[in-house]
């Protein structure tokens, strides 16, 4: 075939969602996924309670780690106020050569930076190259062991404060190990969990966790 999953997708898009519009994309891209080819999407149930904690947060400064092909940084930045933005994170070079196609393809590049690098060293950068004071919200969907390198070393640089919100996918299938003892175990997390169907996927679940940080700022 020569053309990967993703530029399959991302040309499927460009064929039939509307330039500008954010939520013709997302329907698109689903769309894609239920009838041509499956992807790791964020989407329905998961994307349904992504939309809820934007909408009810207001975000301000919003971190995801795992862009692939950027639906859910379009799902996030399309609920997002003026003001606010997106730091999201892909270490794969292709993924996020396709992602900063999506997110031109919303309109939302003025939202939403796509940085093609390891998300340590991103984290280790925020405050002093990213011009980062605090995070708002993060959204853990990329290597289900990175999850609970990366929580500690965003602990560490302080950038967590009262009432943000740190959401994860696929605590349950592929599962990320250590990550759900560890938010559940810490005093400074108030953790929920939801058992939700795989994205595009009516017959198998799989579940997300939303921890708010209470912990000192
Ligand atoms: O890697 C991921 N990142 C982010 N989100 C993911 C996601 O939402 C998924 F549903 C899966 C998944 C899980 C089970 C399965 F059968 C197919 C794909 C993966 C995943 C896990 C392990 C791999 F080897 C390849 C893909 C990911
Ligand atoms: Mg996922």
């Amino acid at each position: 075939k020569g053309t990967t999953r993703e530029q399959r997708a991302l040309k499927y898009l460009k064929e039939h969602a509307r330039q500008g519009d954010p939520d013709s994309v997302l329907e698109t891209f689903d769309e894609f996924c239920r009838t041509q080819e499956w992807a790791m999407n964020a989407a329905e149930e998961k994307g349904d309670i992504l939309d809820e904690i934007v909408r009810e947060l207001q975000p301000t400064t919003c971190l995801e780690l795992g862009t692939y092909c950027g639906y859910s940084a379009v799902r996030i930045a399309r609920n997002l106020s003026p003001s606010a933005r997106l730091i999201t994170i892909e270490v794969n070079p292709d993924y996020a050569a396709v992602a900063r196609e999506v997110v031109k393809l919303a309109g939302l590049q003025d939202k939403i930076e796509v940085i093609n690098l390891d998300s340590a060293d991103v984290i280790r950068e925020l405050k002093t190259k990213y011009d980062v004071t605090k995070l708002d919200l993060v959204f853990l969907d990329h290597w289900k062991y990175l999850y609970i390198r990366d929580i500690k070393l965003i602990e560490e640089e302080k950038l967590l404060k009262k009432g943000s919100v740190v959401f994860a996918d696929n605590v349950i299938i592929p599962g990320a190990p250590g990550y759900l003892e560890y938010i559940r175990g810490s005093k400074n997390y108030k953790s929920t969990f939801y058992s939700v169907h795989f994205e595009y996927m009516d017959d198998m679940k799989d579940g997300v966790e939303k921890s708010v940080y209470i912990g000192d700022e």
